[in-house]
């Protein structure tokens, strides 16, 4: 399989700008010869800026945690992809569990976003992910299938190249923060699941090509378990990130 890990830094609502340059400092020499995967950062607004600066030069990625789907407009405290773009941002979370927990983000919102994002060329990391009372009802299945047609529609009339640069986190809620993590077995079904969804949606090329990372406590010490896996093709980190160290490890699987 040919697709290549992306291995994707969600920083949350964390770090000043001057504790932002340090971690950029600090990172950047400790994967300096790093060319395996792809490594992106994910910082609050605020912050871009001074990332994609101190990030110039390097192959590491910087995108948003979030835009607006309007072009602009009477959007308060939203941000739009031409800003995101101005400032040299390349990627966009969409859809992070947090997202549609605390700001109402449905899967219709999550499809304007995507498709927006792809206008502009963002490479978006669409993510979804059952809570713990799905899981719990057997309802694992259904939900991430019904999110990933929530998500995709209207996307099979793209052109290849733009439909390709789409990547998907499968991140199941009740893995996010807690210091649980699905066993790489049950993260790898989950996979298998969306990988078969997005094969009915958009052809089999487009799944077998599309990237599948895995989010919720991942760690240094379960980074290789998880990644590893055939299926899963890269990781998106939370508080395992913050700290150069710490997410140089899990970047080196
Ligand atoms: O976007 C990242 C996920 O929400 C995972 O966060 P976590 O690694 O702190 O569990």
């Amino acid at each position: 399989m040919s697709r290549k890990a992306l291995i994707a830094a969600n920083w949350k609502m964390y770090k000043t700008p001057a504790e932002a340059k340090a971690f950029v400092d600090a990172f950047l020499p400790l994967v300096a010869d790093h060319t395996r995967d792809e490594i992106a950062l994910f910082p609050s607004p605020v912050l871009l800026p001074t990332v994609v600066e101190a990030a110039r030069g390097s192959s590491i990625a910087i995108g948003a945690q979030n835009i607006h789907f309007a072009e602009e407009g009477a959007y308060t405290g939203e941000t739009s992809a031409s800003q995101l773009a101005a400032i040299g941002g390349t990627h966009t979370l969409i859809g992070h569990s947090e997202r549609r927990q605390y700001f109402g983000e449905t899967d219709d919102i999550v499809n304007k976003k995507l498709h927006t994002a792809l206008k502009h060329g963002f490479v978006p990391v669409v993510c979804i992910g059952e809570v713990l009372g799905e899981r719990e009802a057997g309802m694992t299945a259904s939900v991430l299938k019904i999110q990933v047609n929530g998500a995709f529609a209207g996307i099979k009339g793209l052109a290849a190249e733009v439909i390709s640069s789409i990547v998907i986190a499968y991140e199941p809620v009740w893995a996010i923060g807690t210091g649980k993590t699905a066993t790489p077995e049950m993260a790898a079904d989950a996979h298998r699941i969306i990988r078969a969804e997005v094969s009915s949606l958009l052809g089999s090329d487009v799944a077998a090509n599309m990237r599948i990372l895995y989010g919720g406590s991942v760690k240094p010490d379960n980074a290789t378990a998880l990644i590893g896996q055939e299926e899963i093709d890269g990781a998106l980190v939370g508080g395992a990130s913050l700290k150069p160290d710490s997410f140089a490890s899990i970047v080196k699987y």
